[in-house]
């Protein structure tokens, strides 16, 4: 049984809109449809868990009404990780593997997914991440201390993910030294287990700000027939 968290509790104060992102609305459809289709139409997936904030709990079921694939909609926490922990402790004793993706990213391919899920059944932890393709520049001050070989930086995207015993193992540990971390992969390192590296597409970037927002509306509505 393989299981994917889909954060939605956050509020998207980077977008400034007055709902939050993975629920404003794209050539008819919120956002996190985009995203909850992905995972529907993948037969490698069971389950879908969903952290989201009490306010938007109905709105959700109602989304998911037209969805087949078995769902759990749980609390949102008070950050991605704490949203994320929620999902993982909802999930049923069978889960094998557990996979997390952003509610707003709605442009990850099948094929990354899969080879996200792929490394994990072969290494144990992966993500999704994007190799860096400018020349990179560590700056402090507006000033660049030196050029960084991009050969070694990935820009870190989801899915992320693990088995379930080792993303328990992850979790623990963000308890018991107190980390707070941005992404899942974070937590899997912190806790000395090795993660490994599929290669993601600028495709698949995150909604975070207006802009974002202004370039998804643009690809889902060229999309549309
Ligand atoms: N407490 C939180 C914060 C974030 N998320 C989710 O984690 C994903 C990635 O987070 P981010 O882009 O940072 O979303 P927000 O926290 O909503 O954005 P912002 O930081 O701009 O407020 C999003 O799908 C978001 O809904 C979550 O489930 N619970
Ligand atoms: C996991 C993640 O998508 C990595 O890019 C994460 O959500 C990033 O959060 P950020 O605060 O927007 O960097």
């Amino acid at each position: 049984m393989n299981a994917v968290i889909i954060p939605a509790g956050g509020i998207g104060s980077r977008v400034g809109e007055k709902i939050p992102k993975q629920f404003l609305e794209i050539a008819g459809k919120p956002l996190i449809t985009y995203t909850l289709s992905l995972f529907e139409n993948l037969k490698e997936i069971d389950l879908i868990v969903i952290p989201v904030l009490a306010t938007w709990e109905e709105r959700l079921k109602k989304l998911l009404e037209r969805f087949r694939k078995p769902y759990l909609i749980v609390p949102g926490g008070e950050t991605r990780q704490a949203s994320v922990a929620n999902g993982f402790f909802a999930l049923p004793g069978d889960t094998e593997i557990v996979l997390v993706h952003d509610a707003c990213r709605p442009f990850a391919s099948p094929e990354v997914i899969r080879l996200v899920i792929s490394k994990i059944r072969k290494k144990g932890a992966a993500l999704a991440a994007l190799p860096a393709r400018d020349t990179i520049k560590e700056v402090v001050e507006q000033r660049v201390l030196k050029t960084l070989p991009r050969e070694r930086i990935y820009l870190a995207h989801t899915p992320q993910g693990a088995r379930y015993s080792l993303f328990q193992k992850a979790l623990a540990t963000a308890q018991e030294k107190n980390l707070l971390a941005t992404d899942e992969a974070s937590l899997l390192e912190a806790a000395g287990i090795p993660v490994y590296v599929v290669p993601s597409t600028p495709l698949n970037f995150k909604i975070t700000t207006k802009e974002d927002f202004e370039l998804a509306k643009c690809l889902l509505t060229a999309r549309r027939p």
